[in-house]
């Protein structure tokens, strides 16, 4: 057995109390073997932690990786004229390499700001998974299907596609990439599209993800057209199982939020996103305190427009407020548990716990900086004054990713070059 050690940081455990302990990593099998004193004289390796705080790694319950190529290129716009206006335009003209080039800009940044697993909706899949299996991160991918303006065959091709990558994809890169059937929402994928191929998503056995509920445009349509609430829409076509999850979830009434709790069906709220485009606040204390397992995504970096999760996590804190007219809404631990072990249960990984037996995925951060001082309560820290930048190293499957801020799976400068070069052709084709 090869063996990792973390030597000599503050480690914080599922029940989000902190120790002082060192990790021991068990790095053929990619499993933390165990949390105690002194285990670092035996270790093969070892990464210093002294100083800093020994977290789970973060997990992007929802993304759009390869977006970074965007990053920037349409501002300022509700979500729909984003959309129909610029973005999809753009991606109209995307070549796999393009987005080989977007995703693996994407997954420098998070690896450097310390997410170990994500969960990504796009095109050329292939080309995603190719790069996250270089990166070493662990992800969720699919293809995301969208059928309106489509003829039937081009409709159904797509939804094929998706289902096909999902079957093909599950379980590459040595187990760290599984997948989902992912339509892109209930409003772009036609209805019978949906109850044709979501049966046999089920029988393959694969997840289904999608964007619902973001916005008020979004849910107006679903109810003049059917009589009912999108996620109950979603029910009816077998949408809401324990294994799915949702992105957004803005715009759910109480009635919605029971069905989520009752069906086990994660939320991935993307503040950033949601505020960004005035899309609305999801209403995320009334669904924690229904029971609902809520998770944190960014989003895509062009709807952001960062890839941080701790940006994430203490804009989720600010916005629950705001959203319950509460200061007590939305705490810093449950801020934590979201960026962590909520955000995995809802994408169905088993991160997002430091404990004997979990994956080996975990971030170490500096607290040895000014806006972390002085340290009452580093879950606090984590929610509240935390940033990408103070992440120390990042760690997947075991495997060593950033040391010291130094990338080690991707080459940083030549993957920053490609994306900005791959950026400007992509824009200069779209114009
Ligand atoms: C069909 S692949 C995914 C698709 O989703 C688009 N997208 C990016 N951000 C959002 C968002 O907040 N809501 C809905 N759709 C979004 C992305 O540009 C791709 O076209
Ligand atoms: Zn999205």
């Amino acid at each position: 057995m090869t063996t990792l050690a973390i030597a000599g940081g503050r480690v914080l455990r599922p029940d989000l109390t902190v120790t002082t302990a060192d990790v021991l990593i068990d790095q053929d099998g990619g499993e933390i073997r165990e949390i105690g004193p002194d285990l670092a004289a035996d270790a093969d390796e070892t990464l210093d932690a002294g100083g800093s705080l020994v977290t789970p790694g973060f997990v992007n319950g929802h993304c759009h990786v390869a977006m970074t190529l965007l990053r920037g290129y349409a501002d300022d716009k509700p979500l729909d004229a984003w959309l129909q206006e610029d973005i999809w335009p753009a991606e109209g003209e995307l070549t796999a390499d393009d987005v080989r080039a977007g995703a693996e800009l994407g997954l420098v940044e998070l690896i450097k700001s310390g997410t170990t697993a994500f969960a990504d909706m796009y095109f050329h899949v292939p080309e995603v998974a190719a790069a996250v299996e270089e990166a070493g991160l662990r992800a969720r991918l699919g293809h995301g299907i969208v059928t309106i303006g489509r003829d039937e065959d081009a409709a159904r091709e797509d939804a094929r596609t998706s289902l096909e990558i999902a079957r093909e994809y599950d379980g590459a890169a040595d187990g760290r990439i599984s997948t989902a059937f992912m339509p892109h929402s209930l409003t772009t994928v036609g209805s019978e599209y949906l109850e044709e191929f979501v049966p046999e998503a089920r029988e393959a056995g694969v997840p289904i993800h999608y964007h619902a509920n973001e916005t008020a445009d979004e849910v107006a349509p679903i109810v003049e057209e059917h009589g009912v609430r999108p996620l109950e829409y979603a029910v009816d076509r077998g949408m809401l199982e324990p294994e799915d999850f949702v992105a957004h979830g803005v715009h759910v009434d109480e009635h919605e939020i029971d069905l989520l709790a009752e069906a086990g069906t994660g939320v991935i709220h993307c503040p950033a996103s949601n505020m960004k485009l005035a899309s609305g606040m999801a209403p995320v204390q009334r669904m924690l305190d229904a029971g609902v397992t809520v998770g944190l995504g960014t989003d895509g970096a062009a709807s952001n427009n960062d890839l941080s999760m701790l940006d994430e996590a203490r804009d989720a804190a600010m916005l629950g407020k705001l959203a319950a007219d509460d200061a007590s809404a939305v705490p810093a631990e449950a801020v934590v548990e979201m960026l962590t072990r909520g955000s995995a249960d809802a994408i169905g990984l088993e991160s997002g716990r430091l404990e004997e037996g979990a994956p080996a995925d975990l971030a170490v951060i500096d607290l040895e900086r000014p806006h972390l001082t002085p340290r009452h309560d580093l879950v606090s820290h984590l929610a509240y004054a935390a940033a990408a930048a103070d992440v120390r190293h990042t760690i997947c499957d075991g495997r060593v990713l950033m040391r010291d801020r130094e990338v080690l799976s991707l080459d940083e400068t030549a993957v920053r070059e490609r994306a900005a070069d791959h950026a400007a052709d992509l824009v200069s084709r779209a114009e």
